[in-house]
């Protein structure tokens, strides 16, 4: 594609140095993935500077490059006044407008997206749909995987992922979108027709500051919905009737509102809900008619997610037996209340809960599982919201009966530092500070008797430490795992 024909697609930019118009082969804005003939995006982002690498994209045989900045180049410089916006224009129009043909459902809220996705992912393929997921755990359509950096990719990868979707024969997309994500424009461009929201609670203060801009960069999942309209179908917002944030987004939408909840005051609602150690059965009500459902998922907060893919289902209009298959074939997520297989006579359970909420919910599923003691493991992650730690901490002890903190992702903080945090939430000796993930662990696998039950909490299907720079090897399952190993060749 030539030049000019990208840069067509712009609101508004100045071009500056030679005035030649190269044929265009690849976007990119790290220089590493340069290649001769590419577009070179230069983004200042909050680690370093993409413009402090144009002249490494040039030698490497960068054929233009866009910048907010003027400088004096040997190839073509588009200036526009937001790369980050540009790069979402430039990606979506190089890869020829993917989420166009697609249907896109978009994920939003503070917990739960991940769940969402793969429950919505299993409605829509029960129905003969074909889908791709783009989101925490990876980029993935049929057996397909890409590994994923971000919740929500930058948006050249996006529309690359959603133009391999299309052209791969998937006939929809389920997303997640982060409020990162959101806020930096990952999704601009992106036309989604179904947006749903799971809840909102506090996180991501460290980087939204307020609640209040944390719940702007949420509603723009909602207020951007509808913006494209070429596909002449109707946009659905899917809200939790039972957040109190989703009246808050249903006045930032033009879309038709879907609810779900737990009363008949929501379109699709549950009722006959009935709770088991790893299943809920319940019936799900829609306007079109009503199902029973034996979801592989315990927890109250998975109904919830259950009912918002009954949602899309509904507004799909699958019937509704075929939404109830399609729930019951997915068997779980990965690092979500995920059971560690053993001979011991207690439970031992992996979850990605590293929020309050999502903290609260799971040891809250738990209890319900009547434990004779319910012990959880749980740290707060470096270089994020510093907030919630203390709020975490007087969680873990208030719905456990006691607590191992320890360090989840340190980052570049100290982790101490991170613990005493945690401890400015909490009174008394119903827990202990470990600094080490694997001690910390070991001292609640041993601490355990019969019946009872074992969180370890906040890194889920993670497969690493993040200390300082370095990404140490770390899986939760298969530390616990090797640990009741020791503990049962210790005990023969
Ligand atoms: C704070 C934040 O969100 N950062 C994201 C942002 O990075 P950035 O633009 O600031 O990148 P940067 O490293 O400063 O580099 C600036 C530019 O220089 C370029 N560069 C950089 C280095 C180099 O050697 N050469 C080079 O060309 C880069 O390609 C980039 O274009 O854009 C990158 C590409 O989209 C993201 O990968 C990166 O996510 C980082 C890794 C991150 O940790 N983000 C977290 C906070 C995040 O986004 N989390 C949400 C989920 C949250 C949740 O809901 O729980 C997510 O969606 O993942
Ligand atoms: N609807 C929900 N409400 C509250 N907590 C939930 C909900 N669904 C899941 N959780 C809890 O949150 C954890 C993370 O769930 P999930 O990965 O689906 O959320 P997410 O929103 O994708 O998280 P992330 O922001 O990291 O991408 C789960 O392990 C569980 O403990
Ligand atoms: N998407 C979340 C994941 C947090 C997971 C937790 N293990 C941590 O590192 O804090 C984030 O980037 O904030
Ligand atoms: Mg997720």
């Amino acid at each position: 594609m030539r030049l000019s024909e990208l840069t067509g697609c712009l609101p508004f930019y100045v071009m500056k140095g030679p005035e030649s118009d190269p044929e265009i082969v690849k976007v990119c804005h790290h220089h590493q993935d340069v290649e001769p003939g590419s577009l070179f995006t230069a983004i200042k982002g909050e680690k370093s500077d993409g413009r402090f690498y144009i002249e490494k994209a040039i030698e490497k045989g960068a054929a233009a490059v866009l910048s907010d900045t003027e400088y004096d180049l040997s190839v073509p410089l588009i200036m526009v006044k937001q790369p980050r916006h540009a790069l979402a224009y430039i990606a979506n129009h190089f890869y020829d407008y993917p989420s166009f043909g697609l249907n896109v459902i978009g994920v939003t809220g503070t917990n739960g997206k991940t769940t969402v996705t793969h429950m919505v992912h299993g409605v829509l393929e029960s129905a003969g749909i074909k889908t791709g997921i783009i989101g925490t755990l990876y980029m993935k359509q049929g057996d397909r995987i890409k590994k994923s950096e971000n919740t929500t990719p930058d948006s050249l990868l996006l529309q690359q992922t959603l133009a391999e979707f299309r052209d791969e024969g998937s006939r929809a997309a389920v997303l997640e979108a982060s409020s990162h994500g959101l806020s930096q424009g990952r999704m601009y461009g992106c036309d989604v027709d179904i947006a749903i929201l799971t809840n909102l609670t506090q996180d991501h203060l460290d980087y939204h500051e307020t609640m209040e801009h944390y719940k702007c960069a949420k509603t723009l999942l909602f207020s951007q919905l509808g913006h494209t309209h070429v596909k002449n179908a109707p946009k659905f917002a899917v809200l939790n009737h039972d957040d109190p944030f989703s009246k808050e987004v249903a006045t930032a939408t033009s879309a038709h509102i879907i609810t779900y909840g737990i009363t008949s005051e929501a379109d699709v609602y549950a009722k006959n809900i009935h709770s088991y150690s790893e299943t809920t059965s319940f019936t799900i009500c829609t306007p079109s008619g009503e199902t029973d459902v034996e979801l592989r998922f315990a927890g109250m907060f998975n109904v919830y997610n259950a009912l918002a893919a009954a949602a899309v289902g509904f507004v799909k209009r699958i019937p509704t037996g075929v939404i109830a298959k399609g729930l019951e074939s997915v068997s779980g997520v990965p690092g979500r209340f995920e059971i560690v297989k053993h001979n011991g006579p207690y439970t031992v359970i992996v979850d990605y809960a590293h929020t309050p909420d999502s903290l609260k919910n799971i040891l809250q599923a738990a209890g319900e599982m009547k434990p004779n003691k319910l012990i959880t493991v749980i740290g707060c992650g470096g270089d994020r919201d510093r907030a919630k730690r203390p709020i975490m901490a007087k969680i873990a002890c208030e719905f456990a009966d006691y607590a191992v903190f320890t360090s989840d992702n340190p980052r570049s903080e100290d982790p101490k530092k991170i613990l005493r945090d945690m401890e400015k939430g909490v009174q008394g000796n119903s827990y202990i500070s470990l600094v080490d993930r694997r001690a910390a662990i070991k001292y609640a696998l041993k601490s355990a008797e019969a019946g009872d039950i074992i969180i370890i909490a906040g890194k889920g299907h993670e497969k690493y430490q993040l200390i300082n720079k370095e990404k140490i090897p770390f899986d939760d399952k298969s530390v616990a795992e090797s640990i009741l190993n020791e503990m049962l060749i210790e005990d023969v």
